[in-house]
């Protein structure tokens, strides 16, 4: 395998870059001047890639590789990738479901927990020797009512979760699961946010769940509400999302996600009702050992004619 062109959009784990490159002919896009460069010199080289959120699969780059058969992305969401281009052109695709799970799942709950609890806050507070008088008192999270938006994977993860807190779980997903048990279904992602505390966003990003979190949802969520998302940032209209804040039409907010991420937008910066973690939902040293494995693993399973281990095409 020592001679397989595998290209590396941007830098990732460690582990991950270096297993590669005891296995595969391993090209470090960031080493080059232009992805133009790179391509000019080694695009047939090329038979994998190996992307991530930051710098996905577009048709151009999926084009530019003429003997491209497989991407392999270190992350469980598909929004990066061109996948109508991947299946028309016959080229396989893999992702990293299940082993992040637990942590976005953990990631979700820790949100709330912070936004309702004043974590950050209260952590301020007595690194700032402010304790010389009593902190405000917080939020219970315990017991609230809990929207969830999109019951797959991470979200059934997040119910479980918050289940354990007393909190009464609803959802919203295209269609009623029928292993969702006690949980309450909406058809009507409204209706949810109007019977909810706090709203938690974890349904995968495409064109029906883009700024699936509109005006009209976050002010029937109020100004009592939360809003957490641990999905893609491009699920909230985040302008929307800061007004609502500024202006006191929402409670809260925990994200971990951004619509034009690394940048954040201005207002969230000072407000205190919000708790901000750069998209590091999976990014535990464990979890990311898994991942790099499991892309590691689609690879060669690719490369030598057996099933893909986590296939999406
Ligand atoms: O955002 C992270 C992922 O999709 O794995």
């Amino acid at each position: 395998m020592e001679s397989i062109g595998v290209l590396m959009t941007c830098e990732m784990h460690g582990e991950l870059e270096e297993k590669l490159a005891s296995r595969f002919k391993l090209f470090k896009l960031w080493n080059y001047p232009s992805f133009q460069a790179f391509s000019k010199t080694h695009a047939n080289s090329i038979r994998a890639l190996v992307v991530n959120t930051k710098l996905g699969a577009d048709v151009n780059t999926i084009d530019s590789f003429p003997n491209l058969e497989i991407v392999s992305t270190y992350s469980v969401g598909l929004d990066h990738i061109d996948l109508k281009k991947c299946k028309e052109k016959g080229i396989r695709v893999s992702n990293t479901p299940d082993v992040l799970t637990d942590d976005v799942a953990d990631q979700a709950i820790a949100l709330a927990l912070a936004v309702f609890r004043k974590i950050p806050q209260s952590d301020r507070f007595v690194k700032t020797a402010m304790w010389t008088s009593d902190y405000p008192l917080t939020t219970k999270f315990s017991g609230k009512a809990v929207g969830i938006v999109g019951l797959g994977r991470i979200g059934s993860a997040i119910a479980k979760r918050a289940a354990a807190f007393g909190c009464p779980i609803s959802y919203h997903s295209r269609s009623e699961k029928p292993e969702a048990g006690p949980y309450k279904y909406y058809p009507n992602i409204l209706d949810l946010a109007a019977n909810s505390q706090v709203l938690i966003v974890a349904c995968s990003l495409n064109e029906q769940t883009y700024h699936i979190v509109n005006r009209n949802v976050i002010d029937a969520l109020g100004p009592e509400g939360v809003i957490v998302n641990i999905g893609r940032g491009k699920h909230i209209d985040e302008p929307e999302l800061v007004s609502a804040l500024v202006e006191g039409r929402l409670g809260g907010a925990g994200l971990d996600v951004f619509e034009n991420e690394p940048n954040v937008p201005e207002e969230l910066l000072g407000l205190e009702n919000v708790v901000l973690t750069p998209h590091v939902g999976s990014d535990t040293v464990e979890t990311c050992n898994d991942m790099a494995d499991l892309v590691v693993a689609n690879l060669e399973a690719h490369f030598l004619g057996k099933p893909l281990l986590t296939p999406v095409l």
